[in-house]
């Protein structure tokens, strides 16, 4: 039976088309992206998903559309509805590629299983499911949004000598959760912002890969 992940994405789907090519190769072996899911209705990643062979099904729920057709729910209950909408497919794998929002416990404690899920017909399980994100710079450096641009200032600056990318495990603080596989990525000086983001998007491309497999290996190791 494939390992299998849902991704969570809200822009391009780069990262995402990395771990779609990986699929089945020694890179990702014995593993099925099973469900797409973006807070952003353009984001071309949900045409990625669409374009791969086969077809990997896609979800869209944005918050403020949410909270406009839920009058009095919070943001807070949207994250518990974007994890239940994710449990269902019972990933073994929730990778976060380029997913532009934070989450808060409500959406932690349903997949960690720190709290049960409650189906329509009352039915409870709970969840013990693993998520990573890939972030734009070595851990502790640049949390948060807008992550590149600050490590490019920082390097013009003189603050720092080069950057990084990483995947960690995701926890209530925003990019504080236990590194999986971290990266250096240099910059050089005299180059464009653009030259060292595309050298570093190349390696992202590839821990993000190395990532999903070191986890998935950890919680359900290929068949043999
Ligand atoms: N609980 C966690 N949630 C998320 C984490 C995490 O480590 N813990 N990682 C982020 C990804 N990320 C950095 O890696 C990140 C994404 C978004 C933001 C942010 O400020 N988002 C704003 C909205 C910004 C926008 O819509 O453009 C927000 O959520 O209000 C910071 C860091 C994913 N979630
Ligand atoms: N803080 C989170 C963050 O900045 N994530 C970044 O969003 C980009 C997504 O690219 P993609 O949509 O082409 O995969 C990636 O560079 C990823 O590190």
């Amino acid at each position: 039976m494939p390992r299998r992940i849902v991704v969570l994405i809200s822009g391009s789907g780069s990262n995402l088309q990395a771990l779609i090519d990986a699929l089945n190769t020694p890179a990702l072996p014995d593993a099925q992206i099973t469900l797409v899911f973006s807070n952003r209705k353009a984001a071309y990643g949900l045409t990625r998903a669409a374009q791969a062979v086969p077809e990997i099904p896609t979800a869209y729920l944005a918050l403020q559309p949410y909270l406009k057709a839920n009058p009095g729910k919070t943001r807070e209950d949207y994250d518990a509805e974007v994890a239940r909408i994710v449990v269902r497919e019972n990933p073994d794998l929730i990778v976060l590629a380029g997913w532009m929002h934070i989450l808060s416990e409500n959406f932690l404690e349903l997949v960690d299983g720190r709290k049960a899920v409650v189906e329509a017909d009352g039915k409870e399980t709970k969840y013990n499911i693993p998520v990573i994100n890939l972030h734009p710079a070595l851990p502790g450096a640049f949390d948060g949004a807008h992550a590149i641009e600050r490590a490019y200032e920082a390097f013009q600056k003189g603050e720092v000598a080069h950057s990084g990318c990483m995947v960690h495990r995701v926890v209530k603080d925003v990019d504080a959760g236990e590194p999986v596989i971290v990266r250096e990525v240099p910059i050089e000086k005299g180059e464009s912002i653009e030259v060292f983001e595309e050298r570093l998007h190349k390696v992202e491309h590839q821990i993000i890969v190395e990532a999903a497999k070191k986890i998935l290996d950890e919680v359900k190791p290929q068949d043999s």
